[in-house]
């Protein structure tokens, strides 16, 4: 609701709706009732209006888009309402003005903003453009380029850049609602049409259509197959172009196209998605709402490789003190230096910069290669390398020295947090925190409890994860865990696309325009090849403990590609050794060129184990690896490993690439349909007996002969029928 009040010759409209005060009909309704009610009172002069609680408006409900005629209809015309008032309205804006709720106030004809507040039209990351009138105001307020960058990108902006752009008349730093009341006060009687946008020109900048022209390429290299960002700049052309009756005509065209598309939809499961997970569970019961965390004051972590060294960053710019440790000098002083870079280059980034991060003082970050000085701390995160042997050695150790209640991480892509845990005293402590690289850029941290694994221990690492500005998914153990367990088939489907006729820049192609960042084999030679290698050594599945005589193609009856293993043979790690799967300028080159060698090599491959080449279209490329992962998904839902889909997609979406515009995996396969892709699976399946990714899952099959219900019920039929599948 929104509330209207009156006191002096000012009277008060404060929209209500807690958390955020999104508008909703029920809001939009109370505004344009009090606005109708302060026009009509003679002794009112002039009109505020602030949000509940501190916060202006988070924009229009997004809940409320699946009745998008209702809501679209109410919004912009009130914005017009408050321009056309002839009462001076005033926006006191604390906290957030996003979306729709920046709209409102740049109706208001005046805006004042609390120094702490944030301002933007985050639209377009969820699929839409600002439909309330706002692509065609901001540019009339701020100029085309200013008002391009937010639209497009939906960043959100501090006050102070609100002021400089001329977004806010003033800002400050105490009471905002008494500084707007006198603000409104000060401008009774003062003429209104210079303060409404509508009726202003959208300033001139040199050469506008070069500009724009420039400013599409950009827009459109970065969408990456996401329509909402072309269209937010079609919309911010069309306010160059037409008058604003015009513009706002086309804004609606516009708005109607991407309410539409489907986009808009998966960016909005998307945004309820990554809040869903937030409300964590195990099958053992234990949860979010019952489980309270402990305060991490002081953390340490152990290994400064990169990963290390992207987690002590994080940490830092978390303004968490804490001890980094490595093994001997040579390698402190070397990740010492790493970090410094690191930290150098994010304070840069930074306003307010190096005194904000303060990591040349040793309370904040002390470097040592003394085991002894994680005796205090509350939390320690080792960061060494995949090696189960290591790492336990390491737990044993820790479990001597820190203290009683010291949680205990492990970054770990795929090993046994059981199996670490036992090397303790404490398995309770004991906790998985995968971090993605580069970690202090990356946000997904999946956070893996163990068998033993307290719901204290849990909260701790999910209230980390919030520290770190990351997002924490909470998944049960097993080999690979979620992201890299569901990657293992995909990656697989690619190489034995490869092995059948394919090329790794036609399988990388069909999955960029997919909309993935990075296709399975650019992704591999970043990653390095040897990463892989060793842990199949490790294995067992290949090297020099594979058993005489073992099929170079088949591993315990299945079908195996050692086309990773061969590369690795001939030195070929990706990047890092200027070749694997592509060519690169040099080592450490970043520019992949296909390579004629690799092709002559693949050719060679096929002859010496008799396949027959065939041409593989994008279709097969798109479903084998798609529908492979996504498979593995229901497999891992049905085992309980994760508590529902959306913690697969938040997943897939933050750590993998996965394009969000897309919804992520488990999302993009309801919107293919169920039934499609079981039959898809049956049909590769059949083609390819002895491969088990793409035998369809029990808990698949079950969907669909239930009659492939939406996503939202999926866990449903698990809980009911699990013992059956
Ligand atoms: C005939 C047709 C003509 C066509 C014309 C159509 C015209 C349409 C008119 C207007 C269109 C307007 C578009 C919009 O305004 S879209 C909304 C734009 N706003 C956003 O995208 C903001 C989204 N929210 C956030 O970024 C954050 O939530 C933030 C506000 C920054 C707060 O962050 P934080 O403090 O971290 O808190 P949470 O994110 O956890 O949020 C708390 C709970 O509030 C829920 N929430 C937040 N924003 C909204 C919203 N806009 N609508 C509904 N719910 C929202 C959020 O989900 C959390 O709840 P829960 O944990 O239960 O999920």
């Amino acid at each position: 609701m929104a509330q209207y009040a009156r006191g002096s010759a000012v009277a008060v409209i404060r929209l209500r709706n807690p958390p955020v005060n999104a508008l909703s009909l029920a809001v939009l309704q109370t505004l344009e009732d009090g606005l109708k009610k302060a026009d009509a009172d003679p002794s009112v002069k002039a009109v505020m209006i602030c949000g509940e609680n501190g916060k202006f408006s988070a924009g229009a409900d997004i809940r409320g888009f699946s009745s998008p005629k209702r809501l679209g209809g109410a919004l912009g015309p009130i914005v017009s309402l408050i321009e056309s008032s002839e009462k001076p309205v005033v926006a006191a804006i604390e906290g957030v003005a996003l979306g729709g709720g920046l709209e409102v106030a740049l109706g208001c004809h005046y805006r004042i903003a609390h120094v702490k507040a944030r301002m933007g039209l985050p639209e377009v990351t969820i699929g839409l453009l600002p439909g309330a009138e706002g692509t065609q105001r901001l540019p009339r307020l701020i100029g085309v380029p200013a008002a391009l960058d937010m639209i497009t990108t939906g960043k959100h902006i501090p006050a102070t850049e609100a002021l400089k752009l001329g977004l806010v008349d003033e800002i400050v730093e105490e009471n905002t609602i008494e500084a707007a009341i006198r603000l409104a006060n000060k401008v009774i009687g003062q003429p209104l049409g210079p303060r409404r946008l509508s009726l202003k020109p959208v300033p001139k900048v040199p050469n506008m259509e070069a500009f724009l022209d420039e400013a599409l390429v950009k827009v459109k290299r970065q969408a990456r197959g996401c329509l909402a960002p072309e269209l937010c700049f079609q919309a911010v052309r069309a306010a160059t172009q037409s008058p604003f009756a015009e513009g706002v005509r086309r804004e609606r065209e516009l708005f109607q196209v991407l309410l539409s598309s489907g986009q808009a939809q998966a960016l909005q499961y998307a945004f309820f998605a990554e809040r869903a997970v937030r409300r964590w569970a195990t099958p053992s019961g234990a949860s979010w709402s019952s489980a309270a965390p402990q305060p991490v004051r002081r953390a340490a972590v152990i290994g400064l490789g990169t990963m290390g060294q992207g987690i002590v960053t994080s940490l830092v710019k978390a303004n968490i003190p804490l001890v980094a440790l490595e093994q001997d000098l040579e390698n402190l002083n070397k990740g010492r230096k790493a970090v410094m870079l690191l930290l150098q280059r994010e304070a840069m980034k930074m306003e307010g910069g190096a005194q904000i991060l303060d990591f040349h003082n040793p309370a904040h970050l002390q470097f040592t290669v003394d085991f002894d000085l994680l005796r205090d701390v509350d939390l320690v995160i080792e960061a060494v390398f995949e090696n189960m042997a290591l790492k336990k050695e390491i737990f044993h150790k820790l479990s001597k020295i820190c203290k009683p209640g010291a949680l205990l991480c492990t970054n770990t892509s795929a090993l046994n947090i059981d199996e670490i845990a036992s090397a303790t005293n404490r398995p309770q402590q004991v906790i998985g925190t995968h971090f993605f690289s580069p970690a202090h850029v990356m946000r997904l941290l999946e956070i893996i409890y163990g068998r033993h694994t307290s719901p204290t221990a849990i909260a701790t690492a999910m209230q980390l994860a919030k520290a770190l500005k990351k997002v924490g998914v909470v998944v049960g153990n097993c080999f690979g865990f979620v992201g890299n367990r569901m990657m293992f088939p995909y990656v697989q489907q690619a190489v034995f696309l490869l092995e059948e006729g394919s090329r790794p820049e036609a399988v990388d192609q069909v999955l960029e325009d997919f909309g993935f960042k990075i296709g399975p084999f650019r992704m591999s030679d970043l990653a390095g090849l040897d990463v892989g290698w060793r842990s199949r050594k490790d294995q067992g599945l290949t090297g020099p403990s594979l058993p005489a005589g073992t099929p170079a193609r088949q591993r315990h009856g299945q079908r195996y590609s050692p086309l990773p293993d061969l590369l690795c043979e001939q030195g070929r790690f990706g990047q890092k050794t200027a070749r694997g799967w592509y060519l690169y300028e040099k080592a450490g080159g970043r520019t992949a060129t296909p390579d004629p060698w690799l092709h002559n090599f693949l050719s060679q491959y096929r002859d010496t184990h008799g396949i027959q080449t065939r041409f593989i279209d994008q279709e097969e490329i798109l479903e084998r690896c798609l529908f492979s992962l996504i498979n593995e998904g229901f497999a891992i839902l049905a085992e309980g490993i994760a508590s529902g889909p959306e913690h697969l997609d938040v997943i897939y979406i933050n750590g993998y690439g996965w394009p969000e515009h897309r919804g992520g995996p488990m999302f993009y396969a309801s919107t293919v349909g169920l039934p499609r892709v079981l039959a898809k699976l049956q049909k590769y399946s059949e083609a390819h007996p002895d491969v088990p990714g793409l035998r369809p899952s029990a808990f698949l099959k079950k969907l669909v002969a239930v009659g492939n219900p939406p996503l939202k019920e999926w866990m449903s039929y698990l809980s009911q029928q699990s013992s059956k599948l």
